[in-house]
């Protein structure tokens, strides 16, 4: 549980600092919360850690993305590189960036920054049969948490988990409609740019797999079947950072359906994430209803990799300094209402 007391007294002090109580907004809302989850009166995100999960989907052989399976493992290679959005992201924070591949289809090889942590080549079409075995799921969960390890021990105050795997849109859509209890054709989305055509055909297909793996209860087994390696990653690394007590940006439309299986199997994980963005995805706004999350932006974006969580950090480091850095009433002897 965060501390509710360090909230409460950072709620006090919101309402003292030298503005109209409430003015600041969300702004108020984010330094509460962090102060409450870093336990501490003077919440700061110097040390943010990002980390990018690469998998690839059995379920790309039906035609639901607008690109090339192939497209994850080169943008593994991109990230290595530092030419993709979240590298330019992360060092424009001075962020720490690990990019851990699951398995692309497409492998890279060894390079510089990727930690390998390779389960299969891709998960199985789950329009056919379940995307993971229960030891793949597994591996995956882990490699989450391992993350999450490895940013607790570097001292990281944030964790923003990004992904990257082509046809995980329809993955994403899969697991929540699963998870809702809602039809394909509210949360299907245009991923890259499908068109009409394709965003119905996305449909049909995210319909097959619901009907295949239809009347699992368990949110778990959701992921497991109808999941990929990189949001049960994200899964496993949203329920860690929970438990160690550091606190979670949460991205777009694929991550936000890595938070709510979280959720579902650990409800305990709520508290500790923030929600960046709406994506532009189209089920993003009914995923984060179903959370009860309030996301600071909405920029129209929709590329995943953690870019929107990572857009979303100076923000919050302005809502700390905000919090932190403005006089009192008392102090700045200005009077009150
Ligand atoms: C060059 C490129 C870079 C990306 N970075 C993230 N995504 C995003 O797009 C993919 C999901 O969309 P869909 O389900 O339509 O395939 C994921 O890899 C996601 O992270 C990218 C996509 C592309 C093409
Ligand atoms: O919202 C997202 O995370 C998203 C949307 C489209 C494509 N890739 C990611």
């Amino acid at each position: 549980m965060p501390d509710a007391a360090m909230a409460e007294a950072a709620r006090a002090r919101q309402g003292v600092l030298t503005k109209p109580p409430g003015s600041l907004g969300v702004l108020e809302d984010a330094a509460v919360m962090l102060a409450g989850l870093q336990r501490t009166p003077q919440p700061t995100l110097d040390r943010v850690w990002i980390s990018v999960f690469a998998g690839d989907h059995g379920v790309a052989a039906e035609g639901v993305s607008a690109f090339p399976q192939a497209v994850t493992g080169e943008m593994v290679r991109n990230f290595a590189t530092g030419g993709a959005a979240i590298c330019v992201l992360a060092r424009g924070l001075g962020a720490t960036l690990e990019v851990v591949q699951l398995g692309t289809v497409n492998d890279p090889g060894e390079l510089p920054g990727v930690r390998r942590v390779l389960i299969a080549p891709s998960t199985a079409n789950f329009c056919e049969q379940p995307a993971m075995t229960a030891a793949q799921l597994e591996a995956a969960l882990q490699a989450g948490a391992d993350s999450v390890a490895r940013a607790v021990a570097a001292g990281a105050q944030a964790f923003v988990g990004g992904e990257m795997g082509i046809a995980n849109t329809t993955a994403a859509t899969a697991l929540a409609c699963a998870l809702l209890g809602e039809a394909p054709a509210m949360l299907s989305g245009a991923g890259t740019g499908l068109d009409a055509a394709g965003i119905a055909r996305k449909q049909t297909v995210v319909r097959r797999a619901l009907d295949r793996h239809a009347g699992i209860a368990d949110p778990a087994e959701c992921l497991r079947c109808l999941g990929g390696f990189e949001i049960a990653a994200l899964t496993g690394a949203y329920i860690a950072a929970a438990q160690q007590e550091l606190p979670v940006i949460v991205d777009g439309f694929i991550a936000t359906s890595a938070a709510l299986a979280a959720v579902r199997i650990n409800p305990g994980v709520r508290d500790w994430l923030l929600f960046s963005h709406c994506s532009h995805e189209r089920g993003h706004r009914r995923l984060l209803d179903a959370l009860d999350a309030r996301p600071l932006l909405d920029l129209g974006m929709r590329l995943g990799e953690g870019s929107g969580a990572a857009a979303c950090v100076p923000l919050l480091r302005l809502a700390c300094a905000l919090h932190n850095g403005m006089a009192t009433f008392e102090q700045a002897g200005v009077s009150t209402a």
